[in-house]
């Protein structure tokens, strides 16, 4: 790279427009879509769409809600031309939308475009020719009345055509291209002749198109560029102003965006900001945007994978897992603070209040995702993301201390798995494999084989008889306390005490399950530990609870559970 880049390069010049306006604008409804997948998109493709594909991406726009749709280059190929010839004669094209053609300003093509067009109902015929300095001198070699000459003849052809073929209800579309790289009063100039050429009315607007044929600057310069022509556009109310921003820069949507503040009415653009190069500007991205202020985008997304679906088949182009609101990983949480806050956020939420997920802009149900993929554990998640997956996998609710404990042991075996090159990744069956293994793993030094509660004759007094082993021997002995714990802790006759006791229900119904989870400590305070038992009966996992933190005190622990683990999982 240079150490100098501004001996090769230079800044884009910026209007001169002191009171723009459109920093202190908001947008508050959805522009007019065209989308251009069918031209823009396919042309930029290694191998552009077959007639299949076009129809399928085709009906795809229509259902999706666009309402003005570019189908075609016509004068650029048989297929293209065939394609347009095929939707309108198999009356493919729903009534309320219109497609939309585009070709060069030169006679033989604009005869070709406009012949594709017979019998169409309503249709856009989209003129162009190159307006900058750039493209006047090294491409055409013409100056600024040559290049004006050439666009209003091909618009005087196409009013003629529409004239005589008043059958179809003609709209003209012009775009200067290479519009942001054009001095404003030539593409004023330029785009007030062709209004008035073509006899543009209020009724029967002009569609004025501006692009950012290669993105040249930051945003805010195009919104400049897009304020000054909608201010200084002769016949504003006889036009449709429109942007056709490309992401050369990476910031196509923010154009898009400021555009659409600084007075723009209309957007064009692909799927997935499909196009040349870096492509053309988002427009799913762009009316999600507004949809999660709160906007309709009167585009339905509701099933984005099936969307996705249809266009990588389309264009044989894959989709970035990190892609705006339909990347695989978009909706996923692996780091653990995220996690946390994620799952806080969906313990308060309330359906009737505003959407107010941390980390989530978009609720993933309303494009047709699942939670299931919101929260996935590896080795940056922490302590709520496990928490999480076992809850909504199982119902099993983990108390905030044994959440903390498990997340250590998680830590380490991911460690473990990582070191031998296996995923990095847990699931929640794994997760629950290696609860089991850490608390509720019957290889242990202490198995409780039976036990039976019942109440005194003073009807307080709860009475446990228990049965257990240890070390291979069997005991039975019998205990009493003012609960069902302190009963079975006398059965034990351990010096052993409870510090604390939770317990929740996993599951509702015939199948129901509870989940009790106890920290006991030894008498001298020298050890302590964590338990958890899972029984139809919540007074059995309490008494599991307790066999399993007595196995996890160091004063009784003979298995690793980490290690178990590993053994469950190959
Ligand atoms: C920014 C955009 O996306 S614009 C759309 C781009 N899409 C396409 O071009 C679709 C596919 N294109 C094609 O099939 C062909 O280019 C055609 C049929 C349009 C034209 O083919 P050809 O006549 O063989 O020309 P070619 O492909 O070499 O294009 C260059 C010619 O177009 C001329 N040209 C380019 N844009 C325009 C314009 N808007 N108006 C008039 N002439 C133009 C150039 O000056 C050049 O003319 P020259 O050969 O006399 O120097
Ligand atoms: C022809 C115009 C609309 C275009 O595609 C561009 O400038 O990118």
């Amino acid at each position: 790279m240079l150490s100098q880049p501004s001996r090769k390069y230079r800044p884009t010049p910026v209007p001169d427009l002191p009171d723009r306006q459109w920093p202190s604008r908001r947008i508050e409804a959805a522009p007019v879509w065209l989308s251009t997948d069918l031209r823009d998109g396919n042309q930029a493709l290694f191998e552009p769409m077959d007639t299949a594909r076009k129809h399928r991406m085709f009906r795809m726009l229509c259902a999706i809600g666009f309402k003005e749709i570019e189908v075609a280059f016509p004068s650029a190929s048989q297929t293209d031309f065939d394609f347009v010839r095929q939707l309108i004669e198999q009356r493919h094209i729903p009534d309320d939308v219109t497609i939309a053609v585009l070709t060069q300003a030169r006679p033989h093509l604009v005869a070709r475009t406009l012949e594709s067009l017979q019998g169409a109902r309503r249709a856009i015929v989209h003129l162009y020719i190159a307006t900058s300095p750039t493209f006047r001198e090294t491409v055409f070699g013409m100056n600024r009345e040559e290049v004006t000459q050439q666009i209003l003849a091909a618009v005087e052809q196409t009013r003629r055509h529409a004239d005589a073929h008043p059958e179809t209800e003609w709209v003209l579309e012009f775009s200067p291209e290479t519009f942001n790289a054009t001095e404003p009063e030539f593409a004023r100039d330029l785009c007030d002749a062709v209004v008035d050429r073509w006899g543009g009315t209020p009724e029967q607007p002009v569609i004025i198109n501006l692009p950012a044929t290669v993105e040249m600057a930051t945003p805010n310069v195009y919104a400049d560029q897009i304020e000054w022509m909608h201010r200084h556009l002769a016949h504003r109310d006889r036009i449709v102003l429109s942007v056709h921003p490309h992401n050369d820069r990476g910031t196509a949507v923010a154009a898009a965006e400021l555009a659409l503040m600084a007075g723009a009415d209309r957007v064009e653009g692909c799927l997935f900001g499909q196009g040349e190069r870096t492509g053309n500007v988002d427009l799913i991205t762009l009316a999600l945007n507004l949809y999660t202020q709160g906007i309709d985008p009167q585009l339905d997304f509701g099933d984005i994978d099936a969307i996705a679906r249809v266009c990588t088949e389309c264009s044989q182009l894959p989709i970035s897992p990190r892609h705006p609101y339909v990347g695989d990983l978009v909706y996923t949480a692996f780091s653990g603070s995220h996690q946390d806050a994620i799952k806080k956020g969906f313990a308060a939420r309330d359906p009737d209040a505003p959407w107010s997920i941390p980390y989530l802009p978009i609720d993933p149900a309303d494009l047709g995702r699942t939670y299931d993929a919101v929260i996935r554990v590896n080795s940056q998640s922490g302590k709520g993301g496990i928490a999480y997956l076992l809850e909504t996998a199982y119902g099993l609710r983990l108390p905030r201390r044994i959440q903390i404990e498990f997340a250590g042991v998680v830590q380490q075996a991911m460690d473990r798995q990582h070191q031998a090159g296996q995923s990095a990744e847990m699931s929640a069956a794994q997760l629950m494999a290696l609860f089991e293994a850490t608390y509720l793993a019957p290889t242990t030094a202490i198995t409780l084989v039976e036990s039976r509660l019942a109440t005194a004759a003073d009807g307080v007094t709860q009475t446990v008889k228990a049965t257990w082993e240890a070390g291979g021997a069997r005991f039975e002995r019998q205990g009493s306390g003012n609960g069902p714990i302190a009963a079975f802790l006398d059965a034990l006759d351990l010096p052993v005490r409870v510090q604390w006791y939770e317990e929740s229900a996993m599951t509702q119904g015939s199948d129901a399950r509870a989940s009790a989870f106890v920290g006991l400590v030894t008498d001298d305070g020298r050890y302590s530990a964590q338990g958890a038992g899972i029984d139809a009966n919540i007074v059995s996992a309490s008494f599991q609870a307790i066999i399993s933190a007595l196995n996890r005190m160091d004063a009784f622990r003979v298995a690793d559970p980490a290690m178990a683990f590993e053994a469950a999982a190959h």
